[in-house]
């Protein structure tokens, strides 16, 4: 498990350089009566010549202040916390707030007997605790630490008010790990990285790796493991490396995130809800399901954040063709979508056997203006489709960007489409934490080249966490139709990468079979099989049956049609919600809706039913 870690006392340039450079989470600056404290012009002076890291915040420090000189601090520099280290109220916060609505507010607690009580008074006013020790002349970064085994209970007390706990006081490199022992959500260091008044490079470094157990791949080949990787004609190498570059200077850019924010907000949607399914759970009599609802996103699926994120890029490239390929249409019509949104052409690949399968996808498509090519190769479904979208991509990658769909392909695709899809883990992680007060014990998504499993399970990685991917098993892994990769599948390459896939013994590919043409796939994103192999994540399969069952559970206990490939994972939720006990909770990530699908389900089912 992570934990999360501020530096303190910034106190010139050259400090706060190094702590950016550490990659901490939170930096301080002292603006109370102190030897380190700070002038506000200074702080914005140095934030302009080293900009902190995306993930970073800054946070300003005050002792019974006025509310105005706070406002007035927060004025003149770029302060994203506002941590309150005296003997502030509740009545006070509220005050504050009125004057700086979207400021977080961190307020310390001096250690004491039965301090964590007093964590109760400021239950709903802050966003997150500082636990400090306090000496008779000094507020703060006294150097001093109180006894630790009251850590759990202010860990439980904030945990509870799903807001994170930091401990301060007296934490060096040499006492660390023993106070990780009691498992704070944080820890506050200021003399600790201290070397004769100036904060001390290496034992920031230090203290970093000490508290992050980092998960660090892909590799700088883009392999995960013996997995992904570049398997790509020559020509396609260039172009790969452009992309490679253009992406990786893009997420370092704030003004790209700001862009690519405002877009998943204001014309997709996001944040989409978390909603507790609870007439489904007592239906089930067992753990509370959770819904994360990527069905409804604008265009009805999680793909759209992807394609967003990648039109962004193509246009910042400066290439106005983007070429997609689709299988159940949802990526197909989120690329649409968004060469409509910015102005670019599109071309999407799309299997003749999927094109009937998924007939209204074509028709709105169309009606978005991109160009549908019917692909009658092979089984003339996804990886047909992909296939004749590389080809294309091979003798137009001067003007055209390839926009894939899910978190397959050479490097950098599935890290890339990792990037833009983890939004709904976050975001899962932030709102979950806030509703129910801890972290769900399973989370459980639809795999089929694994984008929205990908982007929900990778910022829980480092978490204590069941994650569990559910594959097509069709009409079951012992019959030649289904499309469970990682339950039956080998390793070998299928579109620039290596993986497991569906494959005879001469290595060709055996076509693959679902209900559900999002998951009838005969590869995996490399990831998946990483962390397969790891042991990281566990991999089910859920047959057509079963998912159609789930579908109309949903229906009916909780009014959400979803898409077939998303009832993969509803109905493996519902098997661990019957075998765990009442207080466990269950993620479920809804990747998409239903609609698309209604004319295949009525199909099955026939019409009558439901009169
Ligand atoms: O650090 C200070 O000088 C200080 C002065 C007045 C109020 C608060 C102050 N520091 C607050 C912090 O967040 C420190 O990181 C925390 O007290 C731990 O300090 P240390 O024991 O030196 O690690």
């Amino acid at each position: 498990m992570n934990t999360l870690l501020k530096f303190c006392g910034m106190t010139n340039y050259e400090d706060y350089s190094k702590a950016v450079d550490s990659g901490v989470d939170y930096i301080g600056f002292i603006f109370a009566k102190s030897k380190r404290r700070v002038n506000p012009h200074d702080v914005h002076k140095w934030v302009k010549g080293k900009p902190k890291k995306r993930h970073q915040k800054l946070v300003g420090v005050f002792v019974n202040e006025t509310i105005e000189t706070i406002v007035e601090v927060i004025h003149a520099c770029p302060i994203q916390v506002v941590q309150l280290h005296g003997l502030e109220t509740a009545k006070y916060i509220t005050e504050l707030k009125s004057s700086l609505p979207a400021m977080k507010i961190f307020k310390t607690v001096h250690h004491k007997q039965s301090g964590h009580r007093e964590l109760k008074d400021f239950k709903g006013y802050v966003d997150g605790y500082i636990i400090d020790t306090k000496t008779e002349d000094m507020w703060g970064g006294s150097g001093i630490a109180f006894n630790w085994e009251s850590v759990p209970l202010y860990t439980a007390e904030a945990m509870e008010q799903g807001i994170p706990c930091f401990i301060a006081g007296g934490v060096k490199v040499s006492n660390i790990k023993e106070l990780m022992n009691y498992e704070p959500a944080g820890i506050d260091v200021s003399s600790g990285i201290e070397e004769m008044g100036m904060k001390d490079e290496r034992k920031m470094k230090q203290m970093v790796e000490l508290t992050k157990e980092k998960y660090q791949a892909p590799d700088s080949l883009g392999r995960f493991g013996k997995f992904g990787g570049k398997y790509v004609p020559e020509t396609l190498m260039h172009a790969l490396e452009e992309l490679e570059d253009a992406f990786e200077a893009a997420i370092a850019d704030e003004k790209f995130f700001e862009e690519l924010h405002r877009e998943w907000e204001r014309y997709s949607g996001r944040p989409t809800p978390l909603t507790e399914a609870g007439r489904l759970s007592s239906y089930l009599g067992g753990a509370n399901i959770y819904l994360k609802r990527e069905d409804l996103n604008h265009t009805g699926a999680h793909k759209i954040n992807n394609a967003i994120a990648q039109a962004l890029l193509a246009k910042r490239m400066g290439k106005n063709q983007i070429i997609a390929e689709t299988g159940a249409g949802q990526h197909g019509v989120a690329s649409a979508t968004v060469a409509a949104r910015f102005g670019l052409t599109c071309k999407v690949f799309m299997g003749e056997e999927d094109m009937k399968r998924q007939e209204l996808n074509v028709f709105r498509m169309r009606l978005l203006g991109a160009e549908v090519i019917p692909v009658i190769s092979g089984g003339k479904t996804l990886k047909d489709a992909t296939n004749e979208a590389i080809r294309h991509w091979v003798s137009h990658v001067e003007d055209t960007f390839y926009l894939i769909g899910s978190a397959v392909g050479p490097h950098p695709y599935p890290k890339m489409v990792r990037e833009f899809q983890s939004v709904i883990g976050r975001e899962s992680k932030e709102q979950f934490i806030k509703e129910v007060g801890k972290l769900p014990d399973e989370i459980i998504a639809c795999v089929g080249g694994g984008s929205n499993a990908i982007g929900m399970f990778y910022p829980f990685i480092e978490d204590d966490v069941s994650l569990i991917g559910v594959e097509a098993a069709g009409k079951g892994v012992d019959t030649n139709e289904h499309a469970a990769t990682l339950t039956k599948g080998s390793v070998g390459v299928l579109h620039g990468s290596m993986s497991y896939l569906l494959q005879d013994e001469w290595g060709n590919i055996i076509e693959p079979y679902s209900i559900s043409a999002g998951l009838d796939y005969p590869g995996i994103g490399p990831e998946h099989s990483y962390l397969r192999d790891q042991g990281r994540v566990t991999y089910e399969s859920v047959t057509d049956a079963e998912a159609l069952e789930a579908l109309q559970v949903l229906c009916q206990y909780e009014g959400i049609l979803p898409a077939i490939e998303s009832a993969h994972a509803v109905a493996h939720a519902m098997k661990r919600a019957r075998e765990l006990g009442s207080d466990a909770k269950i993620l479920v990530c809804l990747s998409g809706r239903g609609d698309k699908d209604v004319h295949t389900i009525q199909g099955v089912l026939g019409g009558n039913e439901y009169e």
